[in-house]
């Protein structure tokens, strides 16, 4: 499933959070999006799972405009785009398995699952997920019970259950120590190669990126600045998208 943005931006009022993006993302790719705080990560991958709607431009998917997606076709989208959060956003008084399950929520039948009835083939699924990220160990403690690093891997987990083509990973290590991190980023790593899903990672590390994903994009005050493999980020187009010194330090 190939995503082809032309022309994208995003604007809150006075300011414009994304301006004029265009890139295409081939199916399996591990893209980093990089950039100083503000320059319109969050927003660009908003904008991809329908979030929040571009200003301007297309966003394309196997020929349809996914802006213009309503209904079930929408859902259907955002079933096939998982997020992954910062604060991994599980409910901390549910067990595992339970937060795992909630990435089914939308598949049939969706009204049994408003009263907390999960099928069978749910419960599969999502303990299946949870052994994938090695964490079905921990299935019925609750999620309060956990470390970051395991509730960030729950939270990828209950993506995986949803059986997402495309992860949009918002800052998913940005809350954790460099341990943790590491088996995070390895495990988002490990989901793409072996499932093909693309994945898509807003971070603020530099050696993060180049340690786990294949391609950069760079952005700088809401603009793509750079768009090309690891072996190609160099010092230049570091500052190019840092800006100075003292701001790539940061991502350092
Ligand atoms: N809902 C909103 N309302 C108003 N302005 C917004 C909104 N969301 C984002 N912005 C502005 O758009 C710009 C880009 O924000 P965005 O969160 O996409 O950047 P970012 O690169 O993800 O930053 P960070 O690394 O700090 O998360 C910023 O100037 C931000 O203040």
């Amino acid at each position: 499933m190939s995503l082809r943005l032309q022309g994208v931006g995003r604007r809150f009022g006075n300011t414009q959070a994304v301006s004029d993006v265009s890139l295409t993302v081939e199916q399996g790719e591990m893209i980093a999006v990089i950039g100083r705080s503000g320059a319109g990560k969050s927003t660009l991958l908003n904008m991809i799972n329908r979030l929040i709607d571009p200003s301007e431009g297309e966003i394309m998917n196997e020929g349809r405009d996914i802006a213009k997606l309503r209904g079930a076709e929408l859902r259907a989208w955002r079933r096939q785009t998982a997020m992954i959060f910062q604060r991994f956003n599980l409910v901390q008084r549910l067990d595992v398995l339970t937060n795992a399950m909630t990435g089914r929520l939308d598949f049939p039948p969706r009204a049994a699952k408003l009263f907390g009835w999960f099928s069978d083939s749910d419960r599969d699924a999502a303990i299946d997920a949870l052994a994938a990220l090695e964490m079905d160990a921990h299935a019925l403690k609750r999620a309060d019970q956990l470390s970051g690093g395991q509730q960030q891997r729950v939270a990828i987990a209950r993506a995986l259950v949803q059986e997402p083509r495309i992860i949009l990973a918002d800052e998913p290590v940005a809350s954790l120590d460099p341990l943790n991190a590491e088996g995070v980023m390895s495990a988002l790593r490990k989901i793409n190669r072996e499932r093909n899903i693309t994945v898509i990672c807003n971070l603020h590390s530099v050696p993060l990126t180049r340690a786990w994903c294949d391609r950069v994009i760079g952005l700088s005050q809401g603009r793509v600045v750079f768009d090309g493999s690891v072996a190609a980020l160099d010092e230049e187009a570091l500052l190019t998208i840092y800006g100075s010194r003292d701001a790539l330090q940061e991502a350092a």
